[in-house]
């Protein structure tokens, strides 16, 4: 597995090793040991998800607000999305600012997430299955987000606005302005 840090330092591409031979590919898809060297810190993962969508479909931007604060280690099984991570933890220097970047069955990159992040992604191809592992449970209570098109956050989502498919949920997401000070400093990790 080559990790590698993005302009985010705390958000890291992820990029295993494929073997492929006459039968098809092998590939580990989650070492906690490597990961854990890599980012310099535990992580308890203790829920999975998978979601399927279709072309245009946008899911986010979310966060669980603190003490349910989320790292997400997300990938594609089927399909092309782009994948949005939104720094959200006020105070760093890099508050506000996203990184994106094209996940897909084919180039079978991963991102890892840390908490005090909003994260979404848009489907880019026909169909996509998306499954992601996290280190917190999910509490619908603690459910955040913040709007997709925020003025100030200026997402490119590679795609047109009108092909855009969003839950009633994410259409009334607040603006980022509105982005309380969660503590997520205390949150991080345990
Ligand atoms: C996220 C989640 C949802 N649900 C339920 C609540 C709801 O009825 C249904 C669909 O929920 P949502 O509309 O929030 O699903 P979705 O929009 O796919 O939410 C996900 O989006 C991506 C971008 C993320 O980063 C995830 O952490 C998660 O927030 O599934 C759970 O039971 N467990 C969970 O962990």
């Amino acid at each position: 597995m080559k990790f590698i840090r993005t302009e985010i330092p705390e958000v890291v591409i992820c990029e295993p090793k494929v073997f492929e031979d006459h039968r098809g590919y092998f590939f580990e898809s989650f070492s906690k040991k490597l990961l854990e060297e890599f980012v310099g810190h535990k992580l308890h993962f203790c829920q999975d998800n998978e979601s399927k969508s279709s072309y245009g479909v946008l899911r986010g931007l979310h966060f669980q607000k603190p003490p349910f604060t989320q790292a997400k280690l997300v990938r594609v099984i089927e399909g092309k999305i782009l994948d949005v991570a939104v720094d959200v933890r006020q105070g760093s220097p890099t508050f506000g600012n996203y990184f994106s970047i094209e996940l897909s069955s084919e180039n079978k990159k991963q991102l890892f997430v840390p908490r005090g992040f909003a994260h979404g992604f848009v489907v880019l191809s026909s169909t996509a299955v998306f499954s992601y592992k996290c280190d917190n449970y999910y509490s619908p209570e603690h459910d955040s987000g913040v709007l997709y098109n925020d003025q100030e956050l200026t997402i490119d989502w590679k795609i047109p606005e009108q092909d855009l498919i969003l839950s009633e949920k994410d259409l009334k997401q607040p603006s980022f302005k509105y982005m309380k000070n969660f503590d997520f400093q205390n949150n991080l990790y345990a």
